[in-house]
């Protein structure tokens, strides 16, 4: 038994080697939730009620709410095995073996119920100061456990060397912080005293720092505490061992820099006059502002050399790209002439066809028309020839197609040598040609007719199988305009139909000749060729139409050439 702590009216509590027991006047009965086995060395209650028990295994416990809290050196209060444990001006007082410690009362609560992790605690005497209680103590006989008690302000204490009277208003904190000092400095492998670094410059290499420095303070080191920072690398201070007052950095980048070291003595007071090294590590070359700015400068004309290529390459794609556009679009426009040319040109006799005229005649009319009109070509005549080779198909009958074909060759060929630029030579079909003459004096058509008539009929045809042949042709012509001064009268169509009934009268005449038939004053201009539907004889018999043709026509229709 070490501790007997009355209990209310009824019992008392009684702190033993195993553990606390309640004794009601008959029975000891074990307190549950204590860890088994404490050594009680002391017991109190709290003013609100709430039981602290110490133990020789150096801690402190303490209800709350019905459970049991340990207070230990993790939880914040120094390391003590309690002669006594005192509640007083707001603290509970721990006098025991490694000195006297005290904790606010509050804190109490306040851990149990998670809200701080460390408690204030404080050794407020013992023997070297140590602010965490120093070496542990070991009880030789037991001579101080559950002893020791306060008298107003004043806590009596049993010591080996007597008994120790302790003021508790009489505190007066350690105002003094130690001083320290920087002692040296290594760099690259070498250590150089720290003054001899103050304000200077490190080389570039320099990036792995050591800094010895010391507490220049006779007391136990335990009772002071180091701390340090570099100024322009480290955000907070950073605590120093106990056992090695040094400090490494690693890989620094280069920089202005400050070293600073200051000391807390036993009740946690900082020097506010740290040890200071000021100094600077110099930059590589890489690293300095001036390779930074010409490299961004480098990278942006590399940048802008970029763009420039780029623009310049898309530039010359886009010429490329335009040119081929250019060049398939002028061999489309090439394609498409030889196409329409194609599709206006007969393959055979390479004349052109029907296609061509029918797109050509009416603009090449009005222009015509209107130089007709206006001075030089006036009292002219355009004139439509269709020209018709005489029993054609008996050449193919007697001597094949492929001769058929080479007279129609040839017969292109000569119609061609009778006209002059800018006149129509049209392969109508078969074996029908239409030739269209720019203006002529009206009295030159019977000219050309007997002029295609008579190249024809002069012209030994080679039927390619060493024969030859001479052909006839008959050829019916009409003058545009039909009706003087009525230009607008009958179109070329109308001229080509009439070109075309007189070329039948030729054929029914025997062939080989020319006709052209002229409307009268008498003629309708309207319905002409409706009349004419009741045959050309009739008009001419009674005077509608007049004739111009070749001699065997008129000796056919027993008049006289004209
Ligand atoms: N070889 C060849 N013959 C063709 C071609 N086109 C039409 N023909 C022939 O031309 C002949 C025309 O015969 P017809 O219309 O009876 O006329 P024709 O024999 O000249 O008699 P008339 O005109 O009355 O004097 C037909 O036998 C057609 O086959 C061609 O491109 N080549």
């Amino acid at each position: 038994m070490r501790f007997v702590l009355p209990d209310g009216p009824r019992g008392l509590l009684v702190g033993s080697q195993t553990g606390v027991f309640a004794f009601d006047g008959a029975r000891f009965t074990r307190r549950s939730g204590l860890t088994d086995g404490l050594d009680i060395t002391a017991m109190q209650r709290l003013s609100d009620g709430r039981l602290v028990v110490g133990a020789l295994s150096e801690a402190v416990y303490f209800e709350h709410d019905g459970r049991w809290h340990l207070l230990g050196a993790d939880e914040g209060m120094p390391s003590n095995s309690p002669f006594a444990l005192v509640e007083h001006d707001g603290y509970l007082w721990v006098p025991g073996i490694r000195g006297i410690a005290r904790v606010p009362v509050e804190d109490l609560a306040a851990l149990a119920e998670g809200r701080i992790t460390h408690v204030r605690g404080q050794m407020v005497l013992n023997e070297r100061g140590d602010p965490m209680a120093g070496q542990q103590g070991y009880c030789c006989n037991g001579a101080g456990t559950s002893k020791g008690f306060l008298r107003d302000d004043t806590l009596w204490l049993p010591t080996r060397d007597g008994v120790v009277a302790f003021d508790t208003a009489a505190i007066r904190p350690n105002t003094v912080a130690p001083p320290v000092a920087i002692e040296r400095v290594m760099a690259q492998g070498q250590w150089q005293a720290a003054h001899a670094l103050a304000d200077g410059e490190l080389p570039a290499a320099a990036r792995d720092l050591t800094f010895d420095f010391t507490v220049l303070s006779f007391q136990d080191p335990r009772s002071n505490s180091v701390e340090y920072r570099l100024v322009g690398y480290d955000a907070d201070w950073q605590p120093a061992a106990l056992t090695n007052r040094s400090a490494r950095y690693t890989n620094l980048p280069p920089g202005d820099y400050v070293f600073e070291v200051r000391g807390r003595n036993n009740t946690g007071m900082a020097s506010d006059a740290p040890a200071r090294l000021a100094f600077s590590i110099r930059p590589l070359l890489h690293e300095t502002r001036a390779f930074a700015i010409t490299l961004a400068v480098l990278a942006l004309a590399l940048l802008a050399l970029g763009l420039h290529y780029l623009q310049g390459r898309h530039r010359r794609q886009r010429l490329a790209l335009e040119a081929v556009v250019q060049q398939r679009t002028e061999a489309l426009a090439a394609a498409n002439d030889r196409l329409r040319e194609a599709s206006q040109t007969d393959p055979l006799t390479g004349l052109r066809n029907r296609r061509y005229m029918a797109s050509q005649i009416p603009a090449d009319l009005s222009y015509y028309d209107r130089q007709i009109r206006k001075g030089p070509e006036q009292g002219k005549v355009m004139v439509f020839a269709l020209v018709d080779i005489d029993h054609f198909k008996a050449i193919n009958d007697t001597h094949g197609h492929r001769a058929g074909d080479l007279v129609l060759q040839q017969f292109a060929h000569i119609l061609r040598g009778l006209v002059r630029s800018g006149d129509y030579v049209v392969r109508w079909g078969g074996e029908e040609f239409l030739l269209v003459f720019r203006p002529m004096p009206a009295a030159q058509v019977a000219l050309m007719g007997e002029r295609v008539r008579a190249a024809v009929a002069s012209h030994a045809f080679d039927l390619g199988n060493g024969q030859s042949q001479h052909l006839t042709c008959s050829i019916g012509l009409a003058e545009y305009p039909l009706f003087a001064g009525r230009h607008d009268a009958a179109g070329w169509e109308t001229l080509v139909e009439l070109a075309d009934q007189a070329l039948y009268f030729v054929k029914t005449r025997g062939r080989d000749g020319w006709a052209a038939f002229r409307p009268t004053a008498t003629t309708p201009t309207d319905d002409l060729l409706r009349a004419m539907q009741a045959g050309p004889e009739v008009l001419l018999a009674d005077g509608r139409l007049s004739m111009v043709g070749s001699e065997s026509v008129y000796a056919d229709t027993g008049e006289t050439t004209a």
